[in-house]
């Protein structure tokens, strides 16, 4: 699913009505019944309804919802700011339409803006798309009065106040809902993790806006959700053998740090790989060949670190990485192994943080590799982003000028190629924010890899299959009882 900016909605918008072709209030109308079929599913008629209008078309889309929830028996109450001297047309209409149906009332001070009782349900529809300037006057006092009440709050398309395309102020008054129904597409700031209070839940509703439009609008920014997951997965032939699925090298663990190396191939074998060899320190044989015994062990010269590269050939992925520690000794085997490598990587943890402190290595890096760095390791290797909005557009930046494809680990995992296109996952929970799911996230990428999935498909279908795990384990062991060895016994590629 793709995620589009302002202007590149309105045009979508404009290309429907004159092709289908469908009037401006048509599409407003069909808007406001996708918005109430998600809303009837979600809460029962006995629970009030207060819906806050504008004088745009989100004004408009909140006068049709109450026309409609009226005409299902729910008990509604329509509460007006007027904010423009230029109400929008369809806005004028649905006011004229809901005639008959409903009295709206007018705020015209804080003091009109009522006490609501607990059981109401409140529909944002004050500014939507349209926002041109931060949220001020009556408007912004509403915003805080609404914010400030316990009652459940549903944005109709995105908050009151959030710009879709910038960054608000800190100061700015934005509507924080329980859930966002946002039309056709998702908005980026509900991706982003310091504007995603002010998405809540979010869902988004199809409103027959042009597909063939949209297939060919043209935006860095997309989802990977269920079904472009599944279209980037590759059957399992029947008379396929473990040689058609690769064989993967995982060059992983120091002393101490064991359990990465064996989280990171408990998820590769998981993941598919029809072979598995280990590069481990001596400290790790015996750990590694009782705790994942499909795996091959390749041992390091040395006992408490890896140093010494393994011959490469026969390998068709590379993954390097968890629990590796950065010793010089270490350091040297990084470097043979970008100077030598014929297939790309997959760098995590520690590899990232010594190439972050050896910048003059990133010339070596082989192309198409992907690098999965969370936050902090992506501060450390292209510097502090002044916003997630910052951090973004340095990691498409990172990207392209290395020609590696950036897994920016979070609640929103963006996987981001090397031609700055960004995918953000879908999946996942904050149970998984605990120690060694990113080792098992390099596992699983470094599996696709390897049996021939292309850098970009592995690393996003990878990132899909490692959420969808968290979230089946999740089921079992609750939040906050969840740890990576869950996450790796519950990926399922298939
Ligand atoms: N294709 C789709 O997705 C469909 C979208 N639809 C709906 O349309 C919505 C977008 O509608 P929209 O363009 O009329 O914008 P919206 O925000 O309602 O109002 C903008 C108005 O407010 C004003 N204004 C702006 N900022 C302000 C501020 N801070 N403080 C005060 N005033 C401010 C500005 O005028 P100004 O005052 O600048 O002259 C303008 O008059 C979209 O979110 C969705 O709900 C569906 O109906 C159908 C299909
Ligand atoms: N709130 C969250 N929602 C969804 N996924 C999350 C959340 N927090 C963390 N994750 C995922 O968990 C993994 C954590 O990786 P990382 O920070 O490298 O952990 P570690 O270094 O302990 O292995 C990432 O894949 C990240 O996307
Ligand atoms: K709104």
């Amino acid at each position: 699913m793709k995620i589009l900016d302002g202007k590149q909605v309105r045009q979508a918008d404009a290309y429907t009505i004159a092709q289908e072709p469908i009037s401006p209030l048509a599409l407003m109308e069909r808007a406001a019944h996708a918005f109430v079929h998600w809303y009837i599913n979600q809460f029962v008629q006995t629970r009030p309804v207060a819906i806050f209008c504008g004088q745009g078309n989100n004004g408009g889309d909140g006068l049709a919802i109450a026309r409609i929830l009226s005409q299902r028996s729910y008990s509604i109450q329509v509460y007006l700011v007027a904010h423009t001297s230029n109400p929008s047309d369809d806005y004028r209409a649905n006011l004229d339409r809901l005639q008959g149906h409903h009295r709206p009332i007018l705020l015209s001070s804080e003091a009109d803006i009522p006490e609501l009782s607990d059981q109401v349900i409140i529909i944002d529809a004050l500014l939507g798309s349209g926002l041109n300037r931060p949220a001020d006057g009556l408007l912004a006092v509403t915003i805080d009065k609404i914010n400030h009440c316990d009652n459940k709050k549903v944005a109709v398309d995105i908050a009151s106040g959030l710009f879709m395309d910038r960054l608000n102020a800190p100061s700015d008054a934005i509507v924080k809902p329980d859930y966002t129904v946002s039309f056709q597409f998702p908005k980026l700031p509900f991706l982003l993790p310091h504007s995603a209070a002010y998405a809540g839940e979010w869902h988004v509703v199809d409103i027959g806006l042009a597909k063939d439009f949209i297939a060919h609008c043209d935006t860095p920014y997309e989802l990977t959700d269920y079904e472009s997951a599944e279209r980037l997965k590759k059957p399992r032939a029947k008379y396929a053998h473990k040689g058609t699925f690769g064989h993967a090298l995982i060059i992983a663990g120091s002393y101490g740090k064991v359990g990465a190396a064996v989280l990171a191939a408990k998820a590769c074998l998981r993941a598919g790989v029809g072979l598995l060899t280990l590069h481990i320190p001596k400290c790790a044989y015996e750990i590694v060949q009782v705790s994942v015994p499909e795996a091959m062990a390749s041992i390091d010269v040395k006992k408490k670190i890896n140093t010494l590269l393994p011959e490469l050939q026969g390998y068709t992925a590379v993954g390097i990485g968890p629990g590796l520690g950065q010793h010089t000794g270490t350091l040297q085997m990084l470097q043979q192994l970008l100077s030598l490598a014929t297939c790309p990587l997959v760098i995590d943890a520690d590899a990232l943080n010594l190439l972050s402190e050896n910048k003059e290595l990133f010339g070596l890096i082989p192309r198409k590799s992907i690098l999965t760095p969370h936050p902090k390791e992506f501060e450390r290797l292209a510097g502090p982003g002044r916003s997630d909005l910052d951090r973004l557009h340095k990691g498409r930046e990172f990207a392209q000028k290395h020609g590696v494809i950036i897994c920016l680990k979070g609640a929103h995992t963006a996987v981001i190629d090397d031609c700055g296109r960004v995918y953000f996952n879908t999946t996942g929970n904050p149970g998984m924010a605990t120690g060694g799911t990113g080792d098992v996230l390099t596992g699983v990428i470094t599996a696709l890899l390897a049996q021939g999935y292309s850098p970009v498909a592995a690393a996003r279908l990878g990132v899909y299959a490692h959420g969808q795990a968290g979230d089946a384990a999740i089921k079992k062991t609750g939040m906050a009882g969840l740890t990576a060895s869950d996450v790796a016994e519950h990926l399922r590629l298939d």
